[in-house]
């Protein structure tokens, strides 16, 4: 089974980009799924009570949610797993709120690593203009980080491999380049 995370800021379009490719993988004959972090609406709801401020408690929250996540994919009986964001979200997000990059990476060591990681990369500027369904933590101390989430998505890229798609580019066009490249990996 393959595990296929997608990653970027906030309105980059990873939940129509990750929908359209198990749409496609499908038609291809592939089982794919479709699956999402946060996962869980019980700690969904403890993160927004907690707010923005606390990091420490944003990052063993969001690791409490992937446990569960991860133990519902070990479930899943199927070729690929598409994740609408995964362990790098909080590498980027929490790291960037002052939280220590190896402490993030030891309290998330027990999840699999995903098979590939595909950045939308986006100006934050044009993905909030995007952002149309509300904000499940919509804070603003938040929206204001999400330059330096991105720089940091692209340092993460560059280290470990990401397929970057620029995500300023038609739908069309970012969704093929995806596929072009996946079923060229898939089969
Ligand atoms: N390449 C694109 N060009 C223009 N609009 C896009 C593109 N990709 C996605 N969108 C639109 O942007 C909005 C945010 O996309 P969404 O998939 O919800 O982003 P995210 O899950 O990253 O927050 C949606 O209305 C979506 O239809
Ligand atoms: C999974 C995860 C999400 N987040 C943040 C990123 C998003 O701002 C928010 C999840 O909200 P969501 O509405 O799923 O994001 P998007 O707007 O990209 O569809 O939580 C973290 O800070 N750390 C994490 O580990």
């Amino acid at each position: 089974m393959l595990l296929i995370s997608i990653e970027g800021i906030d309105g980059s379009g990873k939940t129509t980009v990750a929908k359209e490719i198990v749409r496609r993988l499908k038609e291809k004959g592939k089982n794919a799924t479709y699956t999402k972090e946060p996962f869980t609406e019980d700690i969904t709801g403890i993160i927004q009570r907690v707010g923005w401020n606390d990091p420490i408690a944003l990052t063993l929250l969001f690791a409490a949610d992937r446990r569960i996540h991860v133990r519902w994919m070990e479930e899943q009986n199927v070729d690929a797993i598409i994740t609408d964001r995964y362990i790098h979200s909080t590498i980027a997000y929490q790291s960037v709120m002052g939280i220590d990059e190896k402490w993030i990476r030891n309290v998330n060591s027990k999840f699999p690593y995903p098979d590939l990681v595909i950045l939308l990369d986006l100006d934050p500027t044009i993905a909030s203009s995007r952002i149309k369904k509300g904000d499940i933590f919509d804070f603003p101390e938040k929206r204001k980080t999400l330059e330096k989430v991105r720089n940091k998505y692209l340092e993460l890229a560059a280290m470990e491999h990401f397929l970057i798609v620029n995500a300023d580019k038609p739908f069309e066009e970012v969704i093929n380049s995806i596929m072009f490249y996946l079923l060229d990996q898939i089969t």
